[in-house]
């Protein structure tokens, strides 16, 4: 039962002069993006940025205090988290939230609870359509798992997975919701060289099935080894956009990482080819 994605011209996202304070903390200011309906998308910029805070926004978890956010041309201002992932955006987070005790066919299930179709009707009719729904659940959370090639362990627990696992069993309950947008919150915080290199091929196959992906991104080589466009966000504001050569070599980008923590990760990338990070290393394999 594959579930293709067609490819969508134009624009899935778009923030339009969006802004977001915390009381007198002004986080977010003017903040516009058009997220394409295919490909992958990157923002990146310094610790404390406001990059999550742009999720934040797009997933209904907070309201922005001044702007619009559309998706298909829709606007999402006072929509619930839930409608928002039921129009068809899901979201990774940066700390791995998995159901450690269950299975990881239970976990991408319980993603796709918000897509089956259970009738409210006589218990026993109920029953029957519970099945076909169940049995039909249980397939398609096969196939994803196959995405992101963990199906072999569909009936292990989450908690016997590695790391970088864990993170590819997030990514497969994310499509459970069936998204068009995809959004990913530092997908390879924490992962080792063999772990980046492997989510790599799978979130680029991913897109390739025709999703949108967008992507915040510590990780330098990673982001621009997949994104045809990167954004770069640096207190609040967006300071330059483009592909991984204009980024690598902007001046106000490497101004805005210059004596920072982060400031290796730009210097990393302007040294490095794209996607080298991702290169298994001390012998591990993708
Ligand atoms: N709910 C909140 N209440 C108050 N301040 C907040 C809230 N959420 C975020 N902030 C503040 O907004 C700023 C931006 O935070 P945000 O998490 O969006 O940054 P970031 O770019 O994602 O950072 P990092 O790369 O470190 O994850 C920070 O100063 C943070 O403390």
């Amino acid at each position: 039962m594959t579930q293709a994605h067609q490819p969508q011209a134009g624009n899935v996202l778009a923030l339009e002069n969006v802004s977001r304070s915390f009381g007198g903390l002004h986080v977010l200011q003017d903040v516009s993006l058009a997220i394409p309906g295919q490909g992958i998308f990157g923002l990146i910029g310094p610790n404390g940025a406001g990059k999550t805070t742009v999720f934040n926004l797009i997933t209904g978890l907070l309201p922005p205090s001044g702007g619009a956010i559309r998706f298909d041309g829709r606007d999402l201002a006072g929509m619930k988290p839930h409608d928002i992932t039921r129009l068809g955006i899901a979201r990774t987070f940066q700390n791995i939230r998995l159901f450690k005790e269950m299975t990881l066919l239970e976990n991408v299930m319980i993603g796709l609870h918000s897509r089956l179709d259970y009738p409210a009707v006589s218990s026993l009719w109920v029953g029957s359509a519970f099945r076909r729904e169940e049995k039909r659940g249980r397939a398609r959370a096969l196939e994803l798992l196959s995405w992101v090639r963990l199906e072999d362990k569909a009936h292990l627990l989450a908690d016997h997975l590695s790391y970088g696992e864990q993170r590819k069993l997030e990514l497969a309950r994310a499509l459970a919701t069936d998204p068009r947008l995809l959004l990913l919150d530092e997908p390879v915080a924490g992962m080792n060289s063999g772990e980046k290199q492997d989510l790599m091929q799978d979130i680029q196959r991913i897109a390739e099935r025709g999703y949108a992906i967008f992507m915040i991104e510590h990780d330098m080589p990673f982001v621009m080894g997949l994104c045809q466009d990167i954004a770069v966000l640096n207190f609040g504001r967006i300071i330059a956009q483009g592909d991984a050569e204009h980024i690598r070599t902007n001046p106000q980008v490497i101004e805005a990482y210059l004596g920072r923590d982060d400031d290796d990760d730009i210097a990393q990338a302007q040294t490095q080819p794209a996607g080298a990070s991702a290169q298994p290393q001390d012998g591990a394999t993708a």
